[in-house]
């Protein structure tokens, strides 16, 4: 059986998810000869983990697992460490995100890095760009290469692989047109079928499809990030509390929202938030989109995105399906594990 140590970075919609799907993938794991091994969860402001010296040999057990996910769900804002009932443990507290790099500087080269994280934030940048020159960890190095299909695009959608795919066959890619944010495609459907604005945006939130603060992916920012990473590095790119946009913002906009889409629907058309990438450009923004086009009849959080290359000339090749929910992505996530381990095992 091949032990492979896991060491969560978030619990919180996603990373509960993803410990959830790995207690419930325990016996097909076993199936294929692999054993997940979570040795520590850690928040912003704690970090649970085994002990150094068990590093190697244990793991939290699957019911404290389930003990974190259920503090976690019911005190979102309360850190790990309030926790009443602990496993054979430490806690972490001030150091934690110290804690982390040793740790997995301690795990040494069995260690890879599966990203989720939209947020491209400085902080987030900072983390990656350590644990890069991190010269202990060898595999997470080049990074990059292992950041699978979670990182950044389509949640748990094989996004990245399958334009690995046709990159590697040789194959030619010049367009990519989509839309990458569950958020703006289900905001976009909704409120065709007649929802306000305000009100769709608060239940996408509700739903685990936005990021924690919608704007993000009101402003287009989120889908920016993604078109970035989906495109090579030469076409590399508040005054409100969140509390109050959710509250007296959002409602303004409704009026707005309603007649850009009744103006589309007179002209065939709905409305998509769209990214468009050639082999000369690269833009988000709203467009009309036929009503009967992939991007058109795309409905709730999914993604679409359609490739045109030489292969997939005419017709081009379509990947669709969920692009936001914590399942999807936390499923993802977990796919991208058992990758990774595979390019540890030559
Ligand atoms: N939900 C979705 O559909 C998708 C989400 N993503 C990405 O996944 C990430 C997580 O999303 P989601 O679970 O919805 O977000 P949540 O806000 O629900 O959870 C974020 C978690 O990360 C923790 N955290 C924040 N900062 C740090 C830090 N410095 N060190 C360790 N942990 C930290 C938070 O801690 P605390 O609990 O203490 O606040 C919380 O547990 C986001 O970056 C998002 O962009 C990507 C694709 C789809
Ligand atoms: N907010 C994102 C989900 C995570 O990336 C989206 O709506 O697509």
């Amino acid at each position: 059986m091949k032990s492979i140590p896991v060491l969560l970075m978030g619990c919180g919609g996603v990373g509960r998810d993803l410990l959830q799907h790995i207690l419930t993938c325990r016996s097909l794991h076993a199936q294929q000869g692999l054993a997940l091994r979570v040795v520590g969860v850690c928040d912003a402001k704690s970090l649970i983990a085994v002990s150094d010296d068990d590093l190697l040999i244990a793991q939290l057990t699957d019911p404290f697992l389930k003990e974190i996910c259920r503090f976690k769900a019911s005190s979102p804002s309360a850190p790990l460490s309030d926790l009443k009932t602990f496993d054979e443990c430490v806690i972490y507290t001030t150091e934690s995100a110290e804690k982390v790099v040793e740790i997995a500087s301690n795990l040494g080269r069995s260690t890879g890095l599966v990203v989720v994280d939209c947020t491209a934030s400085a902080e987030t940048i900072g983390i990656l760009t350590r644990v890069v020159d991190l010269d202990t960890i060898p595999h997470i190095q080049s990074f990059t290469s292992f950041a699978l299909d979670s990182y950044l695009v389509g949640a748990g959608l094989p996004v990245i692989t399958s334009l690995n795919r046709i990159l590697a066959s040789g194959d030619y890619v010049r367009c990519m047109i989509g839309s990458l944010s569950g958020t703006l495609g289900y905001v976009m459907s909704e409120v065709a079928d007649g929802k306000p604005f305000s009100a769709v945006v608060k239940e996408a939130k509700s739903l685990g499809y936005t990021e924690p603060d919608p704007r993000d992916d009101l402003s287009g920012m989120d889908v920016a990030r993604k078109v970035e990473s989906l495109y090579p590095d030469k076409m590399g790119p508040g005054k409100m509390s969140l509390e109050d946009f959710l509250g007296s913002g959002l409602p303004l906009l409704d009026e707005d929202v309603e007649e850009r889409i009744k103006a589309a629907s007179l002209r065939g058309n709905v409305l998509r938030y769209v990214c468009i990438i050639t082999d000369s450009s690269c833009g988000v923004g709203i467009q009309e989109v036929p009503k009967d086009s992939a991007l058109g009849r795309s409905k709730g959080s999914d993604n679409v995105l359609e490739i045109y290359s030489r292969c997939y000339n005419k017709l081009p090749l379509v990947i669709q399906g969920a692009g936001a929910g914590n399942d999807t992505t936390a499923a993802g996530v977990l796919a991208d594990i058992i990758d990774l381990q595979d390019l540890f095992s030559s």
